[in-house]
């Protein structure tokens, strides 16, 4: 007879669970579905308020759909580390299996191992299933030939076509058997279960008593203050709580609350309600109303969908943070979404990349080059597919070869630019609505985030892509090892993608989608009463439209923290020789530390210059700033001809997914690098003509 403990992680669903249903398969007499609240991911990683209580809420659905298949049961909540609290779980509740999800990514790939070790230890058989992912991502990264990671969607559709198809999602389970402790019988309700297990865990040591250096700090000014001044992390006084005052005394096991990890909403200007809440039941529903318009599934274009929406209506499926934590089958979304196509009866149907199955493909190719490369993958050095570009403030490494955490100080004007991105205030309305949409919802739209990423690395601040990383870390509800670090590497086209020529405009790629300027409306409130023509440069606003606007930039909303085509032709130029050296993560000269200097040597750029006025103390336009009035402010017919001929060098409209060009083989790099200086050759000899408006079109 087996004794089961379900562990579950970013599983935190019922329905098409391979690994539940192989725990179920055991016919166990008795079944502990356990949630370890490992402190980990409190003190190491950096996880903000609103991706915390999306995962409460979801623990909390997942607790009661537990409850409704089994009212003696529940979503069993112990705090501590896994490593330290399983094998005594093991021994009290003499425990034959354990059953998880697989999951060969980032932290849980260190973890899992050393759990399977202690569980094999201690004779208890380990059963894990795939789930996370389509496809065993370990399989497929046996099976790929081509001796590098896989990097692009065509190597990886190439692999899995010769895989068997995934298997058709499951139904959540009917009934689920209660947790029974060694030598009792099955108790009479779910009050006399949880007092039993509770006395069944008398005198193990809490996490507290091993306790680790946290290397992230919540309330620090660098993560924003997100717990309260005087807010202490409770939960791990006990292993099973209650750990927080609003709680009853005898509520064991119970779901941790946001208050005991000391943090509240109002403390850190994060909305009371969340925009997105968690949970499985909010999963299904969502995606079964996307799956109700078979129109929207079947010609599902990302690079068609807008990148000026809020989380309440998002133009993509805001399925993400979802799939993150598993509240929703990855299977699950992939045949009901290509059903649904099916079902269509119209014409235009989209193929991969651009549509759902290509976005979902996507998921997985960062999944296999993130387990291919391993920890250095959200590092450059180390990295073997990222390139090695000497941005500014880089990762430093201490005498241990490890990152020194927090890192130090880099250049003044890199970190001033930096802060200003953080805080939402680089006097881009574009860049600042998606930052302060980021940190208010947690969520923005895909082009939105390849805005901000262009524009922190290679497109204006030359600032290393593992800051922009970090900061989606802590902020996204999505975030994900493989898909955040492999977006950045993306974006900054350090790996997957290489046409660095091609750079968002901050005005004009947004007004392309919104000439309204509708999210800069709601997340920069101050600009809310901006004509549209200015609405995203209202540096270039006459003195009397701001007046009128009652929002003087300078004082009321920042002058530009840079002179946004200066620092592009500066950033360009950086590329090129970056590029030409072919340096990556593991190249000699970045282990030795030599890159950096070579690099600046030979593109012979100093530091950006900072802007000479001093923005924020007066309303002084710079000249720079001025030059831009007409070609970024515009978005009138007459205005739209000036916006032409001055921004002819302007290549912002990029769709990556669409191009499908981005493995690093050499060849194609060399052509990539060919067609990039032919390109601009051309844009240089090209007349001056309306081509911007008609990429407007394509785009
Ligand atoms: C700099 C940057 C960082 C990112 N960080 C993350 C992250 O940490 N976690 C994350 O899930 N996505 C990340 N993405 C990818 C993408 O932006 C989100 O997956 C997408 O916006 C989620 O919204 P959606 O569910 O409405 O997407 P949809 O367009 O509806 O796509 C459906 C699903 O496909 C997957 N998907 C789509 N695009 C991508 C992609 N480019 N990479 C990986 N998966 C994709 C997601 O699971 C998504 O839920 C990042 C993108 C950028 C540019």
């Amino acid at each position: 007879m087996s004794r089961v403990i379900y562990w579950f992680r970013t599983d935190l669903r019922l329905h098409d669970s391979p690994a539940l249903q192989a725990a179920l398969d055991l016919k166990p007499e008795a079944f502990f579905p356990l949630w370890c609240w490992d402190p980990n991911y409190i003190y190491k990683h950096r996880v903000g308020l609103n991706r915390f209580r999306f995962l409460l809420e979801s623990m909390q659905t997942l607790s009661d759909n537990i409850h409704k298949v089994n009212n003696k049961s529940q979503l069993f909540v112990v705090r501590g580390d896994p490593v330290l609290l399983l094998p005594e779980l093991f021994k009290r509740w003499k425990i034959s299996h354990l059953v998880f999800e697989k999951d060969v990514n980032g932290y849980a790939r260190d973890r899992d191992r050393e759990v399977i070790k202690l569980a094999e230890k201690a004779g208890v058989k380990v059963v894990m299933k795939n789930g996370h992912h389509l496809y065993d991502i370990e399989e497929i990264v046996k099976k790929n030939t081509t001796g590098k990671p896989i990097t692009s969607l065509k190597t990886l559709q190439g692999i899995v076509s010769s895989m068997p198809q995934p298997p058709r999602p499951i139904e959540a389970p009917k009934s689920i058997p209660s947790p029974v402790l060694p030598g009792k019988k099955e108790a009479k309700d779910l009050q006399s279960v949880l007092a039993e297990i509770h006395t069944s865990l008398e005198g193990v040591p809490t996490y507290h008593k091993k306790p680790g250096p946290p290397k992230v700090d919540l309330n620090s000014a660098e993560l924003g203050g997100q717990r309260k001044k005087d807010g202490k992390v409770t939960c791990y006084e006990t292993v099973d709580g209650p750990d927080a005052p609003e709680q009853k005394k005898e509520e064991h096991f119970t779901v941790p609350t946001l208050g005991s990890l000391g943090m509240d909403p109002k403390s850190c200007g994060a909305q009371e309600k969340a925009a997105v809440p968690g949970g499985e039941n909010e999963a299904l529903r969502r995606l079964e109303e996307k799956c109700k318009e078979k129109g929207y599934m079947a010609t599902f274009s990302k690079p068609k969908t807008s990148p000026s929406c809020d989380a309440t209506e998002p133009s993509t499926t805001l399925l993400s943070p979802f799939l993150k934590f598993g509240c929703l089958s990855i299977r699950k979304i992939w045949y009901d979404s290509i059903d649904a196509a099916k079902e269509y009866k119209g014409g235009n149907k989209t193929a991969p990349p651009e549509n759902m199955e290509g976005q979902l493909l996507f998921r997985e190719m960062y999944a296999c080059a993130e387990f291919a490369v391993g920890d250095a993958y959200q590092h450059i050095r180390g990295n073997s597919i990222s390139r090695y570009m000497d941005w500014y403030l880089p990762t430093e490494y201490g005498k241990d070869g490890k990152p020194i955490e927090p890192r130090p100080r880099g250049d003044e004007v890199s970190e001033k630019r930096l802060e200003a991105f953080r805080a939402g205030q680089t006097g881009f309305p574009w860049i600042d609505a998606g930052i302060r949409q980021l940190r208010l919802q947690g969520w923005c739209h895909h082009l939105m985030r390849h805005s901000l990423a262009s524009f922190l690395t290679r497109g204006q601040c030359w600032i290393s892509w593992e800051r922009g990383a970090e900061m989606f870390e802590e902020w996204l509800l999505d975030w994900d090892p493989n898909a955040n670090a492999g977006n950045w590497m993306w974006l900054s086209c350090s790996a997957f993608f290489s046409q660095f020529f091609r750079v968002y405009g901050l005005a004009t790629f947004p007004q392309k989608y919104d000439s309204h300027g509708t999210l800069i409306r709601k997340y920069c409130p101050e600009l809310k009463d901006y004509p549209d023509k200015f609405i995203y440069a209202p540096h270039t606003a006459p003195l009397e439209v701001q007046k009128k606007a009652k929002c003087i930039i300078g004082k009321d909303y920042p002058l530009p923290i840079l002179d946004e085509k200066a620092e592009k032709a500066v950033c360009l130029n950086r590329m090129k020789t970056a590029y030409a050296a072919k340096y990556y993560g593991t190249s000699k000269e970045v282990l030795d530390g030599k890159a950096e200097g070579i690099l600046r040597k030979q593109h012979g750029e100093s530091h950006p210059q900072p802007p000479k006025e001093n923005p924020g103390t007066n309303n002084k336009i710079p000249d720079w700033a001025k030059a831009g009035v007409e070609a970024t402010g515009a978005t009138g017919k007459k205005d739209q001809k000036a916006s032409a001929s001055k921004d002819e060098d302007e290549e912002e409209e990029i769709q990556p997914e669409n191009t499908d060009d981005h493995d690093h083989e050499e060849e194609q790099e060399e052509e990539d690098e060919k067609r990039g200086t032919k390109r601009e050759a051309e844009d240089e000899k090209k007349p001056k003509s309306n081509s911007s408006s008609k990429r407007g079109k394509k785009a």
